[in-house]
């Protein structure tokens, strides 16, 4: 009884006690010029003292999302599926008990919640469900660890790709020029190499046959000439053929079942234009182009599927390439309504995703990074296309390739490196030349180069590619000095 009536008389005292004060401080500040200029500095200093409060505990945030991300970053998470169920229903239970007690749990819950992701098989899916379903300023700080690791993940590219064991790494400076000023990359290598020695090999991450060639002697993914085996897919509305069962099943798995195989006769269906578009078109890349979509595409499921993630996307790789800018015409404008038509009804959100920035981008990447494969067997197999810029030394090629590592090597008509495709498809070697040390750069001949003169090969270098070339060569023959490429 004590306690409640000394609570009532507390509470009188301090509301008579407050409103005088209003009333008095209300006084002041009409009529006393000294008051109002402490009360002005008292609330400047107020305000600092909250912005500066404000600061701290931003910036207090900002060390924790930084330290969480590391330390997700170096922990070990569950792979077995059984394991990996039972650490996020762990780390989901805890992140709601955290968030429960209020906001002083709210940094543990949301790491809670981030752990919980790293296992989940549906990031996307869940972070979904987090939006809906947890506290917003939980689910902003996940989001901020989220973007943190992106980020993370972005600025150390190039200390984690290539891998080592491709004996390269990419180096990064600025180069101005008269229109603009922009990055160059190129390839160092890392270790040392005599003439003849293979620097590294790769994997192609898009190719496609010359389309004069898609009539069943070369194989349609790695290009092989068949040589009599045929391995083909009744269902397979392209009429693709295949060297080796590996090469279908590989064709079948990344694209050609998305592309290519509904069960629609119709020869006015999307497959059937696409078909249409690439056989008689003479054009090969929106077939490269549909394939390397349809590739993420199956990268995505495969990652749903298995839960394991590659450290870079298919995206991540590309995106970092020099392209020209391809100039939007009718033949691209039918091209991108053609694959935005045929994806539209297989992957939801694809449609959107082919805008028409995004498909010239990719095209302008493909064509300005290609190389030409040629092969062993196929010497005078096709005229050489002077209109598509393919890096080739070759007088023929039948078909191109599109990869992540050589695409940054720089030209020189004096080059030490060259391509090889010494299994006579579409896995490229490039072999050194010349001796190279470790910290030289790989140099390669985008062009033929034999008796042509320096102003022959330079046009054909501005044309295809925009730049003036200053390799040592050129700058010789042209009588210039200076800095060379
Ligand atoms: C296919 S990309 C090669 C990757 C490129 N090095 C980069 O910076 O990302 C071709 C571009 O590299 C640059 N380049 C390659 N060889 C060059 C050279 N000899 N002289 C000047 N620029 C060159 C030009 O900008 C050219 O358009």
């Amino acid at each position: 009884m004590e306690l409640r009536k000394s609570v009532v008389f507390g509470i009188c005292a301090v509301a008579v006690f407050g409103i005088g004060y209003a009333v008095y401080w209300d006084y002041l500040r009409q009529t006393d010029p000294e008051f109002r200029r402490k009360l002005k500095k008292s609330r400047k200093k107020a305000a600092k003292q909250k912005k500066a409060a404000v600061e701290e505990s931003k910036s207090k945030t900002a060390d924790f999302i930084r330290g969480a991300v590391e330390e997700v970053t170096k922990e070990s998470f569950p792979t077995d599926v059984t394991a990996k169920e039972k650490f996020f229903m762990e780390q989901v239970a805890k992140g709601e008990t955290l968030f429960a007690g209020g906001e002083s749990g709210y940094h543990d819950a949301a790491l809670c919640f981030y752990k919980a992701l790293k296992v989940y098989p549906n990031p996307v899916e869940l972070i979904m469900i987090y939006q809906k379903t947890i506290p917003e300023p939980v689910f902003n700080l996940v989001y901020e660890m989220m973007s943190v690791e992106v980020k993370k993940k972005q600025a150390e590219y190039f200390g984690n790709f290539p891998p080592k064991e491709m004996n390269v790494r990419i180096e990064e400076f600025s180069q101005s020029s008269t229109s603009d000023d922009y990055i160059r990359r190129v390839l160092i290598s890392t270790k040392d190499f005599a003439p003849g020695d293979v620097i590294f090999t790769e994997q192609a991450l898009a190719s496609a046959l010359d389309p004069s060639l898609e009539n069943g002697e070369f194989c349609s993914h790695c290009l092989k000439e068949l040589n009599g085996a045929d391995f083909s897919d009744d269902s397979d509305l392209f009429g693709a053929v295949y060297c080796s069962k590996s090469c279908q099943e590989k064709a079948m798995a990344e694209y050609e079942t998305l592309l290519f195989t509904t069960r629609d006769d119709d020869s006015y269906s999307n497959e059937a234009k696409l078909k249409e578009l690439v056989k008689s078109g003479r054009v090969k890349y929106p077939l490269m182009i549909a394939r390397f979509l349809a590739k993420m595409v199956h990268e995505e499921t495969q990652k749903v599927a298995t839960g394991v993630e590659e450290e870079y996307s298919t995206w991540d790789h590309i995106e970092r390439l020099r392209f020209l800018a391809v100039q939007p015409s009718d033949k691209e404008s039918k091209e991108i309504t053609l694959l935005r038509e045929l994806f539209k009804t297989k992957v939801p959100g694809m449609e959107e995703f082919i805008s028409e920035e995004r498909y010239l981008m990719l095209k302008g990447k493909l064509m300005y990074n290609a190389y030409g494969i040629y092969t062993e067997h196929n010497m005078g197999a096709i005229k050489e296309n002077l209109e598509e810029t393919m890096r080739s030394s070759q007088p023929t090629v039948i078909g191109a390739g599109f990869y992540r590592v050589a695409s940054y090597i720089a030209h020189s008509c004096n080059p030490n490196t060259e391509t090889r495709f010494p299994d006579n498809n579409n896995v490229l070697s490039i072999v050194a030349t010349k001796p190279i040390k470790v910290g030289d750069e790989l140099k390669i001949s985008y062009i033929r180069v034999g008796d042509r003169n320096y102003s022959n090969r330079r046009s054909e270098l501005e044309t295809k590619w925009r730049f003036k070339c200053t390799c040592i060569k050129c700058m010789e023959e042209a009588g210039e000095v200076g800095r060379s490429a």
